[in-house]
């Protein structure tokens, strides 16, 4: 990997170009673009190359990398095809440390990881649809480029309170990105997202500036472990950064189902108080729950009618008030804020297994675009 990983642009280049040469079949099974998928594969083989040494962590990985492939329609027979192009950039590229030796060990991890991901794939088969469609029912902007979108899927579609999903729009085939639920399950099924355009986002543009009420968007499975930790008693910190603040206000939903009155602080963060584009719906949730406490904090301006607002960065807001060692952390936001994050969380004494947050290479290479 060390060899492959300055080059990495390259290989997953040349990897590509071999795979599409030899089985031009399987090229419409990408997207049109091949940016974003040239980092995900890269990443997700520096991914498993890490946790190698981690049996559990390694399968679970690869268990939910090979579930996520069913909505592309990968199948079993495309693996061997990816594993010779994947063998040929790589012996290419990694020219000083490449042997018979070296290119037996990766045919032994590659055939590991495959068949991981195959079995996952079909276990997954049994129980679950490759995709869920589901249709546009409302559509809100909040600001010009923040829409709450609202959907209904077309069959059930069990997930929890904290995690994500990933979306296709009609309107750019093949391109999936990341999204937080918006809310906990809810009895009658619909599910809600928030989203920004940002700039040159192929998704989130299309979900804020075209998409409208009978649109119909696919999803794939539900993911990501920020969920409420329901073996505890332990207080909720929860802290929020822009868009970030949608799978926090489903995390305080599911605590109130639960009705086990368990203290939870959420810090919500904006750029300036304009940004702060669900504070609303927020504070009336903590009109009606005694147990939630809802701090705006802004990094520019003030907060303006918000006696509890905080002027200055997240992480200083949460140094600030305290203590916290009673209290679970859930993190969710851009990438620089949970690495900052999770520092000022540690430093005011949580300890690391208690604190939760989706994966930061997955919001970098994955993203909201
Ligand atoms: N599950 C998750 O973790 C979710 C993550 N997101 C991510 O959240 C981001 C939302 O974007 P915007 O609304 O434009 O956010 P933004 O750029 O407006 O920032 C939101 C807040 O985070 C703070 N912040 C940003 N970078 C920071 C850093 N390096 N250190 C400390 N604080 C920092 C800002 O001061 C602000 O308070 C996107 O990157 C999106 O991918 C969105 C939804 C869910």
């Amino acid at each position: 990997m060390a060899e492959i990983e300055p080059v990495a642009d390259k290989v997953t280049s040349y990897f590509y170009a071999l795979l599409f040469l030899r089985h031009p079949d399987l090229r419409v099974m990408f997207p049109a673009a091949m940016d974003v998928q040239r980092d995900r594969l890269f990443k997700a083989l520096v991914t498993a190359a890490k946790h190698v040494d981690d049996a559990e962590i390694l399968t679970e990985y690869l268990s939910h990398l090979g579930r996520g492939h069913r909505k592309y329609g990968t199948l079993a027979g495309h693996y061997p095809a990816v594993g010779e192009c994947l063998l040929g950039a790589l012996s290419r590229h990694a020219t000083s440390s490449w042997s018979a030796e070296t290119e037996a060990a990766w045919v032994r991890a590659y055939t590991a990881v495959s068949q991981i991901m195959i079995d996952a794939a079909a276990e997954d088969e049994a129980v679950a649809p490759a995709w869920w469609q589901a249709e546009v029912i409302a559509h809100e902007l909040r600001t010009p480029e923040i829409a709450v979108v609202t959907v209904r899927p077309d069959q059930p579609y069990p997930f929890l309170a904290g995690q994500y999903t990933t979306v296709e729009t009609p309107w750019w085939p093949r391109v999936w990105r990341h999204y937080s639920f918006a809310t906990a399950p809810r009895a009658d099924g619909l599910l809600s997202f928030h989203v920004k355009a940002v700039p040159a986002g192929w998704v989130s543009n299309a979900l804020v500036r075209r998409a409208r009420p009978g649109d119909v968007i696919r999803l794939g499975a539900p993911g990501g472990s920020m969920t409420v930790d329901h073996t505890t008693r332990n207080g909720l910190l929860c802290v929020g950064g822009g868009t970030g603040i949608a799978p926090i206000k489903a995390l305080v939903e599911d605590v109130a189902e639960r009705g086990t009155r368990r203290p939870v602080e959420v810090f919500y963060g904006a750029r300036s108080d304009y940004d702060l584009y669900d504070i609303d719906t927020m504070l009336r949730l903590e009109q009606v729950h005694p147990w939630l406490s809802v701090r705006p904090v802004v990094a520019t301006g003030a907060v303006r009618g918000r006696p509890n607002g905080v002027s200055g960065q997240l992480p200083d807001a949460v140094r600030r008030y305290g203590p916290w060692r009673e209290y679970d952390a859930y993190l969710s936001g851009p990438p620089g804020l949970i690495r900052s994050g999770v520092d000022a969380l540690l430093g005011v004494g949580i300890p690391s297994d208690r604190i939760r947050h989706d994966s930061v290479e997955e919001l970098v290479t994955t993203g909201y675009r």
